[in-house]
């Protein structure tokens, strides 16, 4: 029987057609994906499901998707698909992570323009018969500087566009090493510096726990009076209460939004303010992305149905179904590896090294490193996948090194990944035992045994009498309850580590009073 995909958001037609020539049923029911309760009606007959922003992939709807292998994002942002539920009931959610960079970027060119020239507000006035020109009065590009936070994919681009109308770009981005941003010909710098330089203010980074509200009051209040911001990337980069009293006092002389916190946006704080310039979503709408987006995910999907391969997967790697079973540990503890590291890594990342050692090394190394860096990255970067990683790194100019070496110690696998920053090395190894589980053996040098539960903290402290009790007592205080505890230190004396495994995320004021704890040098918490 053949495999039936459903459309659930407005694709380009294209992708119809490619299902079709590919011998895939599909149904384009595009009104579906805003219908919550027909979605849930028909999913459970799907083995495809292909979506953009509109239709929202809920706990509840992975729920009733009994048949459902594929979940296909015509786009990159996957924020409306519920990712760690399709992972658990085997459903591998893609995107396709280039196909609309182009155009999102000639968006946030286009919206920088607009409000420079106030062109909605002078289009309305002058289309009133008001003919007023001397109310409208503009800001000139060339030689402005352009603040971009966050210079990925789409950030790349448009600092390439900026650089042609002749502004200076700066950026804002961890992850931007100095070799590629010498290469994007663009200075990279500080966030408070980029709020004070910047004329104008892009954003384009994902929505994470770092980038929420990465524009507040206080954010604002570094800037220059009367500079511009833009969001293309997504709501909730920028705090729309303290934009709206900005635009209202003339501290910004103007912003301009594609993206709200709550879409569709009908009643937004910022709508009526001074100078606000809005679109209703339409970074990725252009005839040409939509083509792209739906011909990738077309493809995509039915390389995936109809052979089992996978392309641009965000929870799944891309190994052959064979080797699958085996690897499936080591793949995760690549990730874990790779994924505690970057917790730790506030600097750009200027090369990788990770060591095979024992039966690992005769393995799938490429998919191990691909799984390493997945993990690395995964903590800045949005749509990074097993696929991608290794060009993510490349085009961010980590070098990555392997070496592979016969069995040595105790373990009959050993690996180890070491993180190479402007500042420091950081390594961390582990293995797996013959219960399937990956550990971490090794931090920083550093020998214990630590399983990772889904909510750890990583504590480096001085090893002196009385910090165990210490710290125990400051957990329980609070209420946080430790499910596992894993100690080693260098010598007697010296600095040691602690892994502590918690049920549940630790609030702030907790952080803050254990990182008091006398002899506590560092308190981290780290999710996987
Ligand atoms: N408006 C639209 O229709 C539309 C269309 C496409 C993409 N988007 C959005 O645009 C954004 C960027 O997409 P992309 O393809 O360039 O993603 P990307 O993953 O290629 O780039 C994101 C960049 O943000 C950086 N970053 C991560 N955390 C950061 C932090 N705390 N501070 C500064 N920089 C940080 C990363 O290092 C990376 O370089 C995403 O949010 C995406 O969903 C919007
Ligand atoms: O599908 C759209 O129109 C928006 C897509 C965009 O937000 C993305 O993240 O790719």
């Amino acid at each position: 029987m053949a495999p039936k995909v459903l459309i659930s958001d407005k694709l380009s037609p294209a992708a119809v057609q490619i299902f079709k020539d590919r011998g895939v049923d599909a149904d384009f029911l595009p009104e579906v994906g805003k219908d919550k309760e027909k979605l849930l009606e028909l999913i459970g007959q799907y083995d495809g499901l292909a979506i953009r922003s509109a239709t929202k992939v809920t706990e509840k709807i992975i729920a009733a998707a009994d048949r459902l292998k594929v979940i296909g994002r015509a786009g990159i942002g996957v924020d409306n698909v519920d990712i760690p539920k399709a992972t658990a009931r085997g459903i591998i959610v893609m995107n396709t992570p280039f196909g609309n960079a182009i155009t999102t970027a000639e968006h946030a060119i286009s919206m920088m323009m607009s409000v420079a020239r106030q062109i909605p507000a002078a289009d309305a006035s002058t289309q009133a018969g008001k003919w007023e020109k001397s109310r409208f009065m503009g800001r000139e590009l060339t030689g402005k500087t352009l603040g971009l936070i966050g210079c990925g994919n789409i950030g790349s681009i448009v600092a390439d566009r900026a650089i042609g109308l002749k502004m200076r770009v700066i950026a804002y981005d961890p992850f931007l090493t100095p070799e590629r941003a010498l290469a994007l010909g663009v200075e990279k710098v500080a966030l408070d510096e980029l709020l004070s330089r910047s004329d104008f203010i892009t954003l384009h980074t994902p929505l994470t726990d770092k980038t929420r509200n990465v524009i507040s009051a206080d954010a604002i209040a570094k800037m220059k009076r009367g500079a511009f911001l833009i969001n293309c990337a997504r709501g909730g980069l920028a705090d729309e209460a303290a934009v709206r009293v900005a635009l209202d006092e003339g501290k910004l002389a103007g912003a301009a939004f594609d993206v709200f916190v709550e879409e569709p946006a009908k009643d937004n704080v910022l709508f009526g303010a001074p100078n606000f310039v809005s679109t209703p979503h339409l970074g990725a709408s252009t005839s040409e992305a939509q083509e792209n987006v739906a011909l990738q995910v077309a493809e995509q999907m039915c390389d995936y149905l109809l052979d089992g391969a996978v392309r641009n997967a965000l929870n799944m790697p891309s190994i052959s179904a064979e080797e699958a079973p085996k690897l499936a540990p080591f793949v995760r503890l690549a990730e874990q590896l790779g994924s505690f590291a970057g917790q730790l890594t506030e600097t750009g990342i200027e090369g990788i090294r990770l060591e095979y050692a024992g039966a690992i090394a005769e393995m799938n190394v490429q998919a191990l490193t691909a799984a390493a860096i997945t993990g690395l990255l995964t903590p800045l970067l949005q749509t990074v996948n097993m696929v991608s990683a290794p060009t993510l790194a490349k085009e961010r100019g980590i070098r990555i090194e392997e070496t592979r070496r016969e069995k040595q110690g105790a373990y009959e696998t050993y690996m180890r990944l070491t993180v190479i920053t402007e500042r420091q090395e950081r390594s961390v190894a582990g293995t797996v035992f013959a219960d399937g589980k990956p550990r971490i053996i090794q931090v920083k040098g550093i020998n214990m045994e630590a399983e990772l539960g889904p909510h750890m903290l990583y504590i480096t402290n001085e090893d002196k009498p009385g910090f165990i009790g210490h710290l125990g007592m400051e957990l329980g205080s609070s209420g946080v309850n430790i499910a596992t505890f894993h100690l080693g230190r260098i010598a007697p004396g010296e600095d040691a580590i602690c892994l502590v495994e918690v049920d549940g995320e630790v609030p702030d004021e907790v952080m803050a009073r254990l990182r008091a704890v006398s002899h506590v040098k560092q308190v981290q918490a780290l999710k996987f």
